[in-house]
């Protein structure tokens, strides 16, 4: 989410889902509808056991009985290198504050558009009201309004864009980022520990990281099996924070041995996936697994996501720890800030993003 500088690109008229589904067109306008190879299918996979996303408990992660603690640690080791995503459970953030995070990011969405176009995505950029990565006329468009913000460090923030209302709005997202901030420190370190790590390797790696929140809203779509609210994509991010709405759709889907699986919300619980940064830093061990949204004919969705990165200047690249002779060296050493600009300047297309960092690898027979 780094503030990009912009040359002009065109991007045609992008229209406000929010907008457009109150107007009922007979039809979805065309630049919604994907090619008949990347429609969903929406009826749920049957995968054989275990299909859902693991679990932590992270009340067991911070156990003061080793026992405990151990056995969480290898669970969280195991859902990492397998799945990509898990969810936290008892994860202590406060109740209220994860609650009125999602209320008040409903309020915001629902007020009227001229409001919210007060905080306007400038084409290009990531920050604000609107669309994220659109650069061309006839790309295909996302079912999906997005709010972004830059959080830490304050650099990256752009006072204009931080709404005035709903009024406690920016005070909101101000004491859930702090908290949420927290939480990723906290799994940085069991996911260290569980690597065989330094328990404060990544957090030292870091320096200052990098957070920013973004808040997507997924109104229903007459035509679900045509369209896709988010495309399928792999977060940029060290670690992803999800959030997922009470009483909306099943939207979020994960690609698991190239199906799609469903992601069940559980009631208070974050979902987390391992981003770009620790697929290469540990040179593929743990991938940053591609993930989608589908639609809903009735129901919305609302998911609030927080990005955790480390610092614009830290150089990364495969830590030596997971590089040997059966499992060569896959990323080259790059900058994360370009890494970052890389990211945000280019459309969500699977792990395309990532070739950026790929080597090729010699077969050396
Ligand atoms: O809305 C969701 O569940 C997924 C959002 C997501 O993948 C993202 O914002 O990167
Ligand atoms: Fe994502």
């Amino acid at each position: 989410m780094s503030p990009v500088p912009i040359t002009p690109i065109k991007v045609g008229h992008v229209d406000d889902v929010q907008e457009l589904r109150r107007s009922k067109p007979m039809k979805i306008p065309t630049r919604f509808v994907r090619d008949i190879d990347e429609r969903p299918t929406l009826e749920t996979v049957a995968l054989p056991p275990p299909c859902e996303v693991p679990v932590v408990d992270l009340s067991k992660l911070m156990s003061g009985t080793k026992d405990v603690s151990n056995a969480e640690i290898s669970l969280l080791a195991a859902a990492c290198q397998e799945w990509g995503f898990f969810q936290v459970v008892n994860h202590c953030i406060d109740l209220g504050v994860f609650e009125r995070i999602e209320e008040v990011a409903k309020d915001f969405f629902m007020l009227p558009l001229e409001e919210k176009q007060k905080y306007p995505m400038a084409p290009g950029t990531v920050q604000g009201y609107g669309q994220a990565f659109v650069f061309s006329e006839d790309q295909k468009l996302d079912w999906c309004n997005m709010f972004a913000l830059g959080i830490e460090p304050k650099f990256i923030r752009d006072p204009k864009l931080w709404p005035k209302s709903p009024p406690e709005f920016s005070e909101l997202v101000e004491t859930y980022s702090m908290e949420v901030r927290k939480l990723c420190q906290s799994l940085l370190k069991y996911i260290a520990t569980g690597l065989g790590l330094r328990g404060n390797m990544f957090e030292e790696m870091f320096r200052v990281a990098v957070q920013a929140i973004r808040m997507n809203y997924y109104p229903p779509c007459a035509r679900p099996d045509l369209v896709l609210g988010l495309s399928p994509h792999s977060d940029g991010s060290a670690l992803t924070v999800l959030q997922q709405d009470k009483g909306g759709s099943v939207g979020l889907q994960i690609l698991k041995d190239n199906k799609w699986v469903p992601v069940q919300p559980i009631p208070n619980a974050f979902v987390i996936n391992i981003g770009d940064t620790i697929e290469v830093l540990t040179n593929g061990k743990y991938k940053s697994v591609e993930h989608r949204v589908v639609t809903h004919k009735e129901k919305d969705r609302l998911s609030i996501v927080t990005f955790y990165a480390p610092s614009y200047d830290v150089e990364l690249g495969p830590m030596p720890e997971f590089v040997d002779k059966s499992n060569p060296c896959k990323y080259r050493r790059y900058n994360h800030g370009e890494y970052s600009k890389h990211y945000v300047t280019n459309k969500l297309q699977g792990k395309k993003t990532l070739e950026f960092a790929k080597v090729q690898i010699e077969n050396s027979s």
